[in-house]
């Protein structure tokens, strides 16, 4: 049984908004006694080593240097290339005499080393590599002109490309493209990891990510309070922070019973699949309170459930009363029943967690509510969370970070806003980013089976905050043994229950 790590785990934990990287650029400086050029010089350094080892028979390349530091550190990188006997060309674009005084000093070190220097021109055939030395983090406005030309050429080329400190167009902050951004087979990024990087459009135009701290001073990286926390299931294992094997005298009372509600007529599926994925997740016992009918299905499908057909919320109580936690919403659908089910459930104080047509519902202005003294996770993907903040989808994207943190504040809950690079948001600010799972999970549902995961861990008693953010880690990464094994294409929700197994045990 592989481990799940991805490329993503050799990553610091720590993720950085542009403003955090940018102080740190400053600070460093400082203690560099305002040497910019020590700095950029280790940037260029930093990134040709990655050049060396991604491409070791690299023979001739591009750099398309930009106005600022960015471009800087690739006069740096081309200086070296040229050194190393590389065929190096340099294609500025923008102001070159209005370069930093650091970067005017990487131009002299590129000139001095022979390095052909010319304006934007397009790109020549037969070069080995591009490298986007563009814009990094003080990219502010959409790219026109010539720099989206520019980025159109190396996106049309058919050489390797390499992004120094951020693929060009991608906004550091938020991983939303600024008009059009350069697709990278490998982004080197500097001092900070930029939380940009790994969601959104991030991860789709950013290659893999190497990283370099540029031997700032270590006291100048230990985390900030404030800053978002890369989680996966190997780093929260190398933490000791998931459930783990059983210890040997336990039995099933221990380990919670979970009420899953849901399965309106003609969405049984969705209730049979959050059912099995509560149990394989370690739950004691599963209820299921579903309509008539699907009784045949789920004990046909998993015989240790206890399944009842409830049609009124008076129904409901008995099972509300022995739950240890309550799943609520997977095939819920928006009709009387569901209203009822969920009114019978937000009633309740068992800790709980709401997706799909639960969250639908709390989103509508009669059932708007909070959940200040309740343990509570709420799992909406972008559209979800756009109802449930009255907005649009396109506006929840634009920010992933803020709308997750909007959300968490506004219900008072822990909030999974799924999609790539799943977050995880605490209403005190708290925030974590996933970088485990794989576009193979948007598939009908893969939230039903994640709803069952994070029902089981309530109903074992872990709070909201740990049952996120475990929850998240083992269905992406059980997602991802299984995309592994199999392909991303044609993987089913149905597929990560023995990997969810397998996860909630090592
Ligand atoms: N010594 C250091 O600080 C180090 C920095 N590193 C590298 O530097 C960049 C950050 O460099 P910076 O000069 O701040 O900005 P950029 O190079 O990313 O961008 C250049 C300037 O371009 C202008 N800009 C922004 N958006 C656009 C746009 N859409 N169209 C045209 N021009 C644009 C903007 O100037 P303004 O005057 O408009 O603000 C930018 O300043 C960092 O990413 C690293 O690569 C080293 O790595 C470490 C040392
Ligand atoms: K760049």
């Amino acid at each position: 049984m592989t481990r799940p790590y991805t490329a993503r785990d050799h990553l610091p934990t720590t993720l950085m908004t542009a403003a955090q990287v940018k102080q740190l650029d400053q600070q460093a400086i400082e203690r560099l006694h305002g040497d910019g050029f020590e700095l950029m010089s280790r940037a260029g350094e930093a990134a040709f080593a990655c050049l060396l080892q991604r491409w070791p028979d690299c023979d001739s390349l591009v750099v398309v240097a930009g106005p600022g530091n960015n471009g800087g550190d690739g006069y740096v990188l081309a200086a070296l290339a040229c050194y190393h006997g590389m065929h190096t060309q340099l294609q500025t674009l923008g102001d070159h005499t209005q370069l930093s005084d650091s970067a005017e000093q990487a131009r002299a070190m590129a000139q001095s080393a022979g390095v052909d220097i010319v304006p934007w021109q397009g790109l020549p055939d037969g070069c080995d590599l591009v490298v986007d030395a563009l814009f990094g983090i003080g990219l502010n406005t959409e790219l026109t002109g010539d720099y989206a030309q520019a980025v159109a050429a190396i996106n049309a080329h058919d050489a390797a490309v390499m992004a120094l400190d951020i693929a060009s167009g991608l906004q550091a902050d938020t991983g939303v493209i600024l008009g059009d951004a350069v697709r990278a087979d490998l982004t080197v990024t500097f001092i900070g990891v930029k939380q940009g990087l790994l969601t959104a459009a991030g991860p789709d135009v950013s290659g893999d990510i190497a990283y370099a701290s540029l031997s700032i001073d270590g006291d100048l990286l230990q985390p900030t309070p404030d800053a978002c926390q890369r989680i996966s299931w190997h780093v929260l294992q190398q933490q000791g922070s998931l459930p783990g094997a059983r210890r040997g005298n336990s039995h099933k009372g221990e380990h919670g019973h979970a009420l899953l509600v849901g399965g309106n007529r003609g969405m049984g599926g969705a209730i049979a699949l959050a059912a099995e994925s509560c149990y394989r997740s370690g739950a004691g016992l599963v209820s299921v309170a579903t309509v008539e009918g699907h009784v045949p299905m789920l004990l046909s499908r998993r015989p240790e459930l206890m399944v009842q057909e409830v049609t009124s919320g008076l129904a409901l109580a008995p099972q509300l009363d022995k739950a240890t936690s309550i799943g609520c919403g997977p095939g819920l659908g928006q009709d009387s029943w569901g209203q009822l089910m969920l009114q019978s459930v937000l009633a309740s104080d068992v800790p709980l967690v709401l997706d799909a047509d639960a969250l639908n519902l709390l989103a509508k202005p009669q059932w708007q509510t909070s959940f200040a003294q309740r343990s509570v996770v709420l799992t909406p993907h972008p559209g979800e969370a756009a109802r449930l903040l009255q907005v649009s989808r396109e506006q929840i994207q634009a920010d992933r970070f803020a709308s997750a943190q909007q959300l968490a504040q506004r219900y008072q809950a822990v909030v999974v806003l799924k999609g790539q690079g799943t977050l995880v948001a605490h209403p005190d600010g708290r925030l974590c980013l996933c970088t485990d799972g794989n576009p193979g999970m948007a598939s009908g549902g893969m939230g039903d089976v994640l709803t069952g995961v994070m029902a089981a861990l309530l109903a074992q008693g872990y709070s909201a905050w740990q049952v996120a953010q475990m929850g998240v880690c083992i269905h992406s990464a059980a997602a991802d043994l299984e995309a592994q094994a199999g392909g991303e294409r044609g993987l089913l929700a149905a597929d990560l229950m023995h990997s969810i197994r397998t996860l909630v045990n090592l």
